[in-house]
């Protein structure tokens, strides 16, 4: 059969094709995510998943006028093959090349930039509300949301206020009893009692054996559905818990029979008022070795060689150690140590290296699933019980605890410890998942202390540092490999607000944040080369600042450059700035190295940091041109600024 994928350009082609081919279409959907992955890591195991629910979504809704929203966004990818962007699909997650998460910039079908998980079902309900409001009556609006991201509390605010407004909107639970790890908690278990009772009431059918039974089109076809509807409610038994919040429950269906969603789409699309429809799918359909162990294949390395029927046969085997591992490692070493200490995960455990300490530690380890807010309240309860919980979470993920942060851990002064994972450039998840803001949102607060490990022998000292602490105290990190400063002697201990000078320098010197401090040791060796004597701190303190090393630095040297992976509105840097200015000096000499005032797109980290000169050639090429410009400046008017 010649190639079809390559022959549509939109959602209204699918209609021109047959059953067999619409079948082949997915087949060459799934050949396509194989291909993607053995060029470059992606998202995988969840798009093989959604293959036929996004193809029965198309044919059975018009989404050039309907809306849909695909809940977190990471299983996007076959509607962007259906959406026009084939032939660019390659490029997906390369810097200048298509997003792996909806971007409105490539696609009218993408409506939300979004890669945080659990807002579809508001969303949808904001654009029916704002829909009728403005007349457009005719859309429906449709939200996809995954089991795993289903538990946000978001969701259920979403519930309660769409059954409250009676809206017509439907929501796909697309459950295939997989988070990135297995889901957790008692939605789970509810969610299990539904598949296991889906069955006909008084015989041993599932909905999809008598949906098959219907045919797709005609008259017969239409009266069916019309009398399965009635029917429905009097003879599935499931989701009451939906049903009595005010929502139509469906289901469960087959998420891989495509005739089968066909039909029981067309029936819904006939509802009026708020509808759930309840889908069983297997994370990694059809690749095998995805759908036995869907937690590598959520995001897998490489594949270096595929076998017939897409049986990956070898893998890129795993680079060099990351901060992760270290952080993760001195969690351990801390629960061994102290059984008062307690590791909370959002649903990240892998993505944090944590099974060791779920395996080991079973009663001190907390998925709380997708639900940052929550964990972070519940972690403030713990404090206050006596335990020492670490809060282990993405720099980007931990905003969705901003009020818990601010209410539930700092206004108490409780002894919650943040290790924030991933903060700084994410690289190819792109501005969705870039940890840039941390720094400001954290420094806001009373109370707070914020570090940052220059190197790798930071780590351990600074977890152990925070463990002690009486009060919230964060570490950042982000996601990059290793490094290991070259100090004379050994790191310096780890004292509240006190910095380690790396070296002093009489023409300037850099003041460095976290793992900003090894690319600052190696632009000031370049300087070093053509005379230039730039010395480096590592700060490891945001606060409380190590205000006499620092403010010295500012008042007796003729440059200061602050280096930062967060953004420069209100972040570290800044906070040297409104110190220089309270102790009274003249900053003038302070300049600002981080991320600038805008959202960074995807791509490899390095490239992206190059970009923003966050790297030695970067730093480099500032500090030659700031003596440059102050050098013209003293000749014209004696007087040097920054
Ligand atoms: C707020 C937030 N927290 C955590 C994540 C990380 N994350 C991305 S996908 C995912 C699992 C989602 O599970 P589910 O919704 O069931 O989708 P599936 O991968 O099973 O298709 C997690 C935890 C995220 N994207 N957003
Ligand atoms: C979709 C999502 O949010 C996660 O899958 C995320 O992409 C994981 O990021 P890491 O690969 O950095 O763990
Ligand atoms: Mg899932």
């Amino acid at each position: 059969m010649a190639e079809l994928l390559s022959q549509i350009q939109s959602p209204a082609d699918l209609h021109k094709l047959s059953d067999a081919q619409l079948a082949a279409v997915a087949q060459e959907i799934r050949d396509e995510l194989v291909k993607v992955l053995s060029i470059r890591s992606a998202h995988f195991a969840s798009n093989l998943g959604v293959v036929e629910l996004c193809l029965a979504l198309h044919l059975t809704y018009d989404f050039a006028k309907d809306r849909l929203i695909w809940d977190t966004g990471h299983q996007i990818y076959p509607h962007k093959l259906i959406t026009g962007r084939h032939k660019t699909f390659r490029s997906i997650r390369t810097k200048g090349g298509l997003m792996g998460f909806p971007n409105p910039a490539e696609s009218p079908y993408d409506l939300f930039m979004t890669g945080h998980a659990g807002s579809s079902v508001s969303t949808i309900s904001g654009l029916k509300a704002g829909d009728d409001l403005l007349g457009r009556t005719d859309r429906h609006a449709v939200a996809v949301i995954g089991d795993g991201a289903f538990p946000s509390g978001i969701v259920f605010e979403a519930f309660n206020n769409i059954a409250g407004l009676k809206q017509n909107a439907l929501v796909v639970l697309n459950d295939n009893e997989m988070s990135i790890c297995p889901r957790t908690g008692g939605m789970a278990h509810y969610l299990d009692h539904c598949r296991a009772t889906g069955l006909y009431q008084g015989s041993k059918r599932t909905l999809n054996q008598i949906l098959n039974q219907i045919p797709l089109v005609g008259e017969a076809a239409r009266t069916s559905l019309e009398s399965l509807r009635d029917g429905l409610k009097a003879v599935f038994k499931n989701g009451m818990l939906f049903e009595e919040m005010g929502f139509r429950y469906f289901g469960p269906v087959d998420g891989h029979d495509l005739a089968g969603l066909r039909k029981i789409l067309k029936l819904l699309k006939t509802q009026t008022g708020p509808v759930l429809l309840h889908v069983l799918t297997t994370k990694g359909h059809g690749v095998p070795q995805a759908a036995e162990d869907p937690v590598t294949f959520h995001s897998p390395p490489v594949f270096e060689e595929v076998g017939p029927e897409r049986r990956i046969v070898a893998m890129k085997k795993g680079g060099a150690k990351a901060y992760t591992d270290v952080v993760s490692a001195a969690i351990h070493a801390a629960m061994a140590a102290d059984p008062k200490v307690a590791v909370l995960t959002a649903a990240m455990c892998q993505g944090n290296k944590l099974e060791k300490v779920r395996a080991d530690y079973p009663t001190r380890f907390f998925d709380t699933g997708i639900c940052e807010s929550h964990a972070v309240a519940f972690a403030a309860g713990m404090a206050k019980a006596g335990a020492k919980p670490i809060v282990d979470i993405y720099s980007t993920f931990l905003q969705r605890s901003f009020d818990q942060i601010f209410q539930e851990v700092a206004l108490q002064n409780l002894p919650v410890v943040f290790t924030l994972d991933r903060a700084g450039l994410a690289g190819p998840d792109g501005p969705t998942h870039h940890g840039v803001f941390d720094v400001p949102y954290m420094r806001l607060f009373p109370n707070m202390t914020m570090m940052a490990p220059g190197d790798e022998l930071d780590v351990e000292p600074m977890l152990r540092f925070a463990l002690a602490h009486n009060g919230p105290i964060s570490i950042r990190y982000p996601k990059a490999n290793l490094d290991r400063l070259d100090r004379t002697g050994d790191p310096a201990p780890i004292e509240l607000g006190k910095a380690e000078v790396i070296d002093w320098g009489e023409d300037g010197c850099f003041v460095a944040l976290g793992t900003m401090t090894a690319t600052c040791v190696a632009a000031a060796k370049r300087l070093h080369a053509d005379g230039i004597h730039m010395g480096v701190i590592n700060a490891r303190f945001v606060k409380p600042l190590d205000r006499e090393t620092i403010l010295r630095a500012v008042e007796l040297l003729p440059l200061v450059v602050t280096v930062e992976e967060g953004t420069l509105e209100g972040g570290f840097g800044s906070a040297v700035l409104e110190a220089a200015n309270a102790a009274g000096l003249d900053a003038r000499n302070v300049l600002r190295k981080g991320i600038p005032d805008k959202f960074i797109e995807h791509g490899d980290r390095a490239e992206l940091l190059a970009d923003i000169g966050l790297d030695v050639d970067g730093l480099v090429a500032a500090v030659r041109k700031y003596r440059e410009e102050c050098a013209d400046r003293d000749s014209l008017s004696g007087y040097a600024v920054g």
